[in-house]
């Protein structure tokens, strides 16, 4: 591997070892940057109006530490060979690095997209799922993306690592239904602790580890706690609790290996929705800026 190789993985193992939080931010800006106008970036770019994409209702939650690690592995790139490796592949690149730094499978990205020439926070509206999809909702997003509903449930599974804002789930918690203001889908003890964890009112920076068993660790515990009725959001229970998506949560639960095969399948499916080529694109200078 060449120095920029190198340079760019050390970037990305020091800002880990600065912060956990470098892992989930970098998966979960992979994702969002993806499902925006493609694989190219978009999500990277800051407006002095606050209006790029990165400025979206859905986007302001995506935590600083991700965006961070891009600039700083596309910088010791650029030192090298400036000019030749885009944004959008070092953020394809930083997401396969973080997940393998979780104990993830190792994989080989594809490379070769170019930086998009838009971003904003309009064009995000109806692009992002919501913590309240139900199957059906879920799939249909997926789909657009040119993923199944197996690419789906295997992509899910970067909830194993992270956090989420008390918000996101507290009507499961507090106003469920007028027949029951809990989720009767979530096991009662798991309610009782994100009760505990997230009270009525709470400070809304407070965030909570979305895998309550080994939140660090990119593992297959994600399906193990959907089949316990520990699935935060209803987008993560539904995988569970709709039959057609059941079967493959129970194999993914049980068999590691299996989960991490579809993981990777799915992740470089994922890394080629809307590549952008030639002067569809460019390649940035500076990741949160057009050249
Ligand atoms: C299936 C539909 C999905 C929904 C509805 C969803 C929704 C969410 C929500 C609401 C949060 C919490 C944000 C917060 O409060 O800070 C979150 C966090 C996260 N999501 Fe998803 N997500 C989905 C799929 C994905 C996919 C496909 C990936 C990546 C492959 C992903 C990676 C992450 C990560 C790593 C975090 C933790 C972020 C952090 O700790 O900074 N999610 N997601
Ligand atoms: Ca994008
Ligand atoms: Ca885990």
């Amino acid at each position: 591997m060449s120095h920029g190789g190198i340079d760019r993985r050390q970037t990305v193992v020091t800002k880990v070892g600065q912060t956990f939080t470098t892992i989930p931010a970098t998966l979960r800006l992979f994702f969002h940057d993806c499902f925006v106008e493609g694989c190219d970036a978009s999500v990277m770019i800051a407006s002095p109006n606050g209006d790029a994409e990165k400025d979206a209702e859905d986007n302001l939650s995506l935590a600083g530490d991700g965006f961070d690690t891009v600039i700083k592995a596309k910088e010791a790139v650029e030192a090298v060979c400036p000019g030749v490796v885009s944004c959008a592949d070092v953020l394809a690149i930083a997401a396969r690095d973080v997940v393998a730094q979780a104990g993830g499978p190792l994989f080989s990205v594809e490379l070769g997209r170019r930086d998009g020439l838009i971003s904003q926070a309009s064009g995000v509206t109806g692009k992002l799922p919501e913590p309240t999809f139900n199957i059906n909702q879920l799939n249909t997003m997926f789909a657009r993306n040119n993923l199944s509903e197996l690419d789906m449930i295997a992509l899910s599974g970067a909830h194993t690592l992270g956090f989420s804002h008390c918000d996101r789930f507290a009507k499961r918690l507090y106003s469920f239904s007028p027949a029951s203001t809990v989720d009767p889908s979530l096991n009662p003890s798991y309610a009782q602790q994100l009760m505990a964890a997230c009270p009525q009112n709470v400070d809304p920076d407070i965030a909570i580890d979305m895998d309550p068993e080994t939140p660090r660790a990119f593992d297959n515990v994600y399906y193990q706690n959907l089949v316990a009725g520990k699935g935060l959001f209803t987008s993560d229970d539904v995988l569970f609790t709709d039959s057609s998506s059941q079967p493959m949560v129970n194999d993914f639960a049980n068999n590691p290996l299996n989960f991490n095969a579809a993981f990777v399948t799915a992740m470089r499916k994922l890394g080629r929705t809307g590549v952008k080529i030639g002067n569809e694109g460019e390649i940035r200078r500076d990741c949160s800026a057009f050249n």
